[in-house]
């Protein structure tokens, strides 16, 4: 059971600087997962908390003691990876029972341990089956049983999902979730590339990109109120369209007149000296609604549609420099494909970037991301 604090840590491979300036502080009980594109440093951030990456500039505190120098063994860690390692020739009790006997524990507290760990992990009746005899998300469990044994004050988990099969994911994902509520005093530390399990798992989501952090914040946060075009674009899927334009009315509302011809009406009151910016009008694809001819943020002509059963995403033309704009309309829509169909989206949904950062949640600082 612990806190964690994270003061301008900072890690450098020789030349290469992967993470500059971290500050975060993670509190008990919290599940915190941190997302970001391939290469801005998750693994490597996660790898410095365990211990087993030196962190080369900043310090990392556990419980308020700094622990920089401590190895992995002695911070109180557990960590998951994607491939759980189990002992083949052992059952499932005894890999979850090992590291206590190494540890000379008494049979009796070895034996309640693992049955209550198997219990949270919905184990017990597998307590006596080898690896071989498991299937890929039982054998994930057992992996998280064996670090849960030793009653870790951190539990990190570095994509412990992504070898398993999409319904395995989602059904391991929910146990996960579960095994949380049971331990809510327990400080998690979770990495994924899966959005929907950041999205559902996390207490908070830690953004990383071009080395730092983008934003932290609760998952619902990040898809709300993004405050730079990097967050917006990275949580939500597909990802939010961004429509260029100029401010053409400031005052109680913005109104950005789009370079594809639409207008867009924000409810961010603005200040003079904003008139005439080149600005990105941020709209998600579910927000956007079919709008009436003469009065609308975006007119294209439909590529490509797929439909998708609840809802239809219809894909614009675009040229080559271009990405696609893209909406998501509930119900089925046969008869868009190849058609003009203009979109609007209501005030509230529309975010405002100037220079990359947003003008509605002004914390936000721009974001650069290196070419990986
Ligand atoms: N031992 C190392 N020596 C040199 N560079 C390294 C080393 N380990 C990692 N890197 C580099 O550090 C950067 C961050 O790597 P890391 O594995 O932390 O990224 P990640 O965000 O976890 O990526 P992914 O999502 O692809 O797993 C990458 O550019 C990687 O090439």
């Amino acid at each position: 059971m612990a806190s964690l604090k994270l003061t301008n840590v900072g890690k450098s491979y020789g030349p290469v600087e992967v993470l500059k300036n971290i500050d975060l502080e993670i509190d008990q009980g919290e599940l915190v997962v941190f997302v970001g594109p391939s290469g801005c440093g998750k693994s490597t951030l996660l790898r410095m908390v365990a211990g087993l990456e030196r962190i080369t500039s900043g310090t990392l505190e556990i419980d308020d003691v700094v622990v920089n120098d401590i190895p992995p063994s002695e911070r109180g860690i557990a960590m998951v990876f994607q491939s759980y390692a189990l002992y083949p020739h052992m059952t499932v009790y005894d890999n979850m029972a090992f590291a206590l006997k190494l540890a000379k524990k008494s049979k009796e507290e070895i034996d309640r341990a693992v049955r209550d760990a198997a219990e949270k992990l919905q184990l017990t009746g597998l307590l006596e089956r080898l690896p071989k005899a498991l299937s890929g998300g039982q054998r994930q469990r057992v992996a998280i049983g064996r670090s849960i044994v030793r009653d870790p004050k951190v539990y990190l988990f570095d994509e412990p999902l992504s070898n398993l099969d999409a319904a395995l994911r989602v059904a391991t994902r929910i146990q996960i979730a579960q095994l949380k509520e049971q331990m809510p005093d327990s400080t998690m530390i979770y990495v994924t590339h899966d959005q929907v399990e950041a999205m559902t798992l996390a207490s908070r989501i830690v953004v990383l990109a071009g080395g730092g952090i983008a934003q932290v914040g609760a998952p619902l946060t990040l898809y709300e109120k993004p405050e730079n075009e990097f967050v917006a674009q990275f949580i939500g899927s597909p990802k939010m369209n961004l429509l260029p334009g100029e401010i053409v009315a400031t005052g109680e509302r913005t109104t950005v007149k789009l370079d594809g011809g639409g207008s867009a009406t924000s409810l961010y009151p603005s200040g003079d000296d904003l008139m005439g910016a080149k600005v990105n009008v941020g709209i998600r694809p579910e927000d956007f609604r079919t709008a009436a001819e003469d009065d609308y943020i975006y007119k294209g002509d439909v590529d490509i549609t797929e439909a998708l059963g609840e809802i239809t995403l219809l894909y614009y033309k675009h040229t080559d420099a271009e990405e696609p704009v893209i909406a998501k309309l509930p119900g089925v829509h046969p008869d868009m494909k190849h058609k003009t169909v203009t979109l609007t989206a209501d005030p509230e949904k529309m975010h405002i970037f100037k220079d990359g950062v947003s003008l509605l949640y002004p914390n936000g600082k721009s974001v650069t991301v290196k070419p990986h």
